[in-house]
């Protein structure tokens, strides 16, 4: 595949056994990319073939006649697992252009009982019959929870922390999110938006329309493909614990192409639902290089998506469900009817328990 330059920076993961020297310039790069902009490119990072191999068997699913890919339909499940047909799916109100499955972390349908009303994101994926796609998902899903994990120590390294200083957010049970996604030629979209986790990869294919909006200028900017690499960029959460020093930097996909699908597969690195954030001590933040004037209070805990006011709530599992609330209204009046959501998509629960 061709490459075309990109004005996003390429960071290049150090191997495991380089010397200290190397694993302290990329903690020192990756935090300042994450300051300056919040979105990469990360090369040698190892999952190159679980890459591959999970997008050969995406283009496998999205190839089958629709009534089939709707056995496996998102609007059975309470959890918003399962397949999202294109246009099913909205941003800020539009409907996006894409055809997804959405995947969470694998769990029986009696799983979560109790609980605050964001235990209901627990439940069974939803796979197809007709192609294998779990044997290739879940291995991409371990071996970028292990990605993930070296990312995290390398950033704490690099925020002067302890290398183990975000471990306890994650505990036995991040909630990983993941999805695999197709764009239709022409006008295949995704709107604009912040993720709410901690930290997002995209594999994409050569086809290109991801675009990401600088922080200063407001500019869209594309990131195109690049062979081998992984799009990174950071969630909600972390923008939250770091007051604002790294970025939840906005983004969208515009598939222009006019006669190519573009298939892409998102990768969620998220906390434990019941996590609350925790600010990372002031005299740190003090400490840090800070490249653009200190964000005040207010704008640190909101993003530019969803007419420049979205709001960022500290529990991880409101946050979470508030997103999938807003893009899914059928499957909350279906599934979650008892939940009310005000107008900036955050939620009541009349109960305190699930049920
Ligand atoms: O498909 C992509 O390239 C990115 C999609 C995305 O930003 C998302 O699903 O959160
Ligand atoms: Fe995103």
């Amino acid at each position: 595949m061709a490459s075309v330059a990109s004005q996003l920076p390429v960071l290049s993961l150090p191997r495991e056994d380089a010397d200290e020297n190397s694993h302290r310039a990329f903690a020192a790069e990756l935090c300042r990319t994450c300051h300056d902009v919040g979105f990469f490119y990360l090369s040698n990072h190892g999952v190159e073939q679980a890459c591959d191999n999970v997008l050969d068997a995406s283009r496998a699913f999205f190839a089958l006649p629709l009534a089939e890919k709707k056995e496996i339909d998102y609007t059975r499940s309470r959890a918003f697992r399962g397949y999202m047909y294109d246009g099913a799916e909205n941003t800020a109100g539009k409907p996006d252009r894409r055809e997804q499955i959405e995947f969470g972390v694998e769990c029986a349908e009696t799983c979560a009982t109790e609980g605050p009303y964001y235990e209901r994101l627990k439940g069974p994926n939803q796979w197809p019959a007709q192609v294998p796609l779990r044997a290739p998902v879940e291995d991409f899903q371990n071996k970028m929870a292990t990605l993930s994990r070296r990312i995290m120590t390398y950033l704490a390294i690099g925020l002067d922390l302890d290398g183990g200083y975000f471990d306890s957010m994650f505990g036995d049970e991040p909630n990983v999110q993941m999805k695999i996604c197709r764009y239709p030629p022409s006008d295949g979209s995704v709107g604009e938006h912040s993720d709410t986790g901690i930290l997002s990869f995209v594999v994409q294919d050569s086809v290109g329309g991801l675009q990401v909006q600088l922080h200063d200028s407001g500019e869209w900017i594309d990131a195109p493909p690049i062979d081998g690499t992984l799009v990174v960029n950071l969630g909600e959460m972390i923008q939250l614990i770091t007051g604002g020093y790294f970025l939840a930097t906005p983004h969208r996909v515009q598939n222009l192409n006019g006669s190519q699908a573009r298939y892409s597969v998102p990768y969620f690195w998220n906390p434990e639902l019941d996590y609350r954030v925790e600010f990372i001590e002031s005299s740190i933040l003090d400490s840090l290089v800070w490249h653009r004037p200190r964000p005040s209070d207010d704008s640190f805990r909101a993003t530019g998506s969803h007419g420049g006011a979205n709001r960022l709530i500290s529990a991880y599992g409101e946050n979470a469900f508030k997103s999938f609330a807003r893009s899914h209204p059928v499957v909350m009046r279906r599934h979650h009817s008892d939940l009310v959501m005000n107008p900036d998509g955050s939620i009541t629960s009349p109960s305190s328990s699930i049920l």
